[in-house]
């Protein structure tokens, strides 16, 4: 058999060599050119190959019940801390009746102290119940010893300690002094996924030492942010921001992949602050009695829209299937042709068709709804987004881990899976993570919502069809009759 297959293949490249032979010398210049550009490509390719990163586990923060918050924690907050006016109380309560948060989303310490202050000790405090609990439960879950771990991201917006969260957290669990540590600031809600950006990078330029341990650490801090004023960009922000933290444990051990749960295909970071409107959608500043917050505009969703578009046009040709790409070509060019320039720019492929599971940054009920409406999203795909924003509220850079465990604990994932994360965040920023599920996911002993995923979507407010108009007037008249406290 072996001694035919050789000989015929043999026949095969003698016949060949002789009809390269009788070829005249001109046809042959673009055959060796081709055949010289294929090599070239493959090579190419082979060399460019990075090195797998692996998520091997994560884990999401769960507050203890005595965090809970519910609209009359927070009008019983509102009335006893003697800072608001009637009308500041009004518009707080309107604002967290359409925001889409439930009643069972946590706040931070200071909220049920009864001292009504922002002080430094009760930020700290506020860090440490988030971080350390998460870095403990994914340590202990992972089978990796702190002194395993050689770099340590922690990212964290509004709360930049000296020493730095990232210090905190290596005292605290005794890592090597050899941990390359870093703490992001000031990076929105886009941090947690800038943070595995980071960490795959510097997993991967370890060229003499490879196989190591990243851990990115993500979080967010009211206590020194919450605001005690009557601007109402700011006054947003205390209605729609709660407690969340996550915990990710990454790597490029490649003995790791049996354990691991995702394999990281693609990231990608677009910043649109070069836009004066984007750079100013969400930003950090005193009102004009000095009070600090976080004044998030009117204008930020539609920012959020139009860097959206940027950044699924260059997200676009790495992840979508070749059909997919035609078929958008060919839906714009047929509107151009047909004079319809506005309707062909509106045009968005189906990102659908690149990915089974989307973790869509759930910073706000109208930051779903744009996006929903941008990427022809029905309800089964933003609903892991509207469930976390329902249960956990804006977490900040968190969320998009909540979802995460959303999929696993309403058991969705499968092996093979490709799972897109989007998060945005001030600057104005979006980053992507791409993932590729490696087993069928189960949610863990300390998934955060064993015990509630059976809730949802059912829990979700019914989306309204009333007019706009008549929403507010409904609003506003619930508010006065139901919402006072006795
Ligand atoms: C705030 C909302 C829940 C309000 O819900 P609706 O849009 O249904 O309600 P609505 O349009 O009737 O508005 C109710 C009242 O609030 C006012 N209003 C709405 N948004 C406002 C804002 N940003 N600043 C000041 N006022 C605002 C309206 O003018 C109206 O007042 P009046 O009744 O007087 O006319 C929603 O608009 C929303 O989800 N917005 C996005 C929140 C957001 O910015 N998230 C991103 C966070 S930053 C982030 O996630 C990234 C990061 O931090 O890095």
């Amino acid at each position: 058999m072996a001694t035919t297959m050789s000989s015929s293949l043999s026949t095969a490249m003698a016949s060949l060599a002789t009809s390269l032979r009788s070829l005249p010398a001109h046809a042959l210049v673009p055959l060796v050119a081709s055949a010289l550009l294929f090599v070239a490509a493959v090579a190419r390719r082979v060399l460019r190959r990075q090195r797998p990163v692996y998520l091997l586990n994560y884990s999401c923060h769960l507050p203890d019940v005595e965090r809970k918050v519910n609209l009359e924690v927070c009008e019983y907050f509102g009335q006893r801390c003697r800072h608001y006016s009637d009308d500041t109380a009004d518009f707080m309560r309107l604002i967290y009746r359409k925001s889409g948060l439930g009643q069972e989303t946590y706040a931070p310490p200071f909220i049920f102290s009864g001292e009504f202050q922002k002080t430094q000790a009760f930020a700290v405090q506020e860090a440490e119940e988030g971080l350390f609990s998460t870095v403990a439960h994914l340590l202990a879950k992972s089978d990796v010893h702190p002194r395993d771990i050689s770099v340590l991201v922690v990212a964290c917006s509004m709360f930049s300690p000296a020493p730095s969260l990232s210090s905190m957290i290596l005292g605290r669990f005794k890592m090597s002094p050899d941990t390359k540590t870093y703490s992001l600031a000031g990076m929105g809600c886009s941090a947690g996924t800038v943070g595995i950006d980071m960490a795959a990078r510097a997993l991967r330029v370890r060229r003499r030492r490879p196989g190591g341990y990243a851990l990115v650490v993500v979080t967010e801090n009211m206590s020194l942010n919450w605001y005690f004023g009557e601007n109402k960009h700011m006054l947003v922000t205390n209605c729609i921001f709660r407690v969340g933290s996550a915990a990710v444990l990454v790597t490029d051990v490649p003995a790791r992949r049996a354990d691991a749960k995702y394999e990281l295909v693609r990231t990608l970071r677009t910043h649109h602050g070069a836009d004066d409107a984007a750079f100013n959608a969400a930003v950090q500043m005193e009102d004009e009695e000095g009070n600090v917050g976080v004044a998030l505009t009117k204008d930020l969703v539609r920012v959020a829209g139009a860097g959206l578009r940027q950044h699924i046009a260059t997200l676009a040709p790495h992840v979508l299937p070749v059909s997919e790409l035609l078929r958008y070509v060919w839906r714009v060019a047929r509107l151009y042709v047909a004079g319809n320039p506005k309707a062909a720019a509106a045009v968005v492929p189906d990102f659908q068709r690149a990915f089974e599971h989307m973790c869509i940054h759930s910073g706000g009920k109208a930051v779903i709804d744009t996006v929903a409406k941008l990427m022809g999203f029905g309800p089964h795909v933003v609903e892991p987004a509207r469930a976390t924003l329902h249960r956990f509220g804006n977490t900040s850079s968190s969320l998009v881990f909540y979802e995460l465990a959303y999929f696993e604990a309403k058991r969705r994932v499968r092996a093979g899976d490709r799972l897109w994360m989007l998060a945005f965040g001030t600057g104005f920023k979006a980053c992507s993570n791409v993932w590729r599920a490696l087993r069928d996911a189960a949610p863990d002993a300390d998934n955060p919502w064993n015990g509630c995923a059976h809730r949802y979507p059912a829990a979700l407010p019914p989306p309204s069809s009333r007019k706009p108009s008549e929403r507010a007037a409904a609003a506003a008249d619930g508010c006065a009759k139901n919402d006072k406290l006795p």
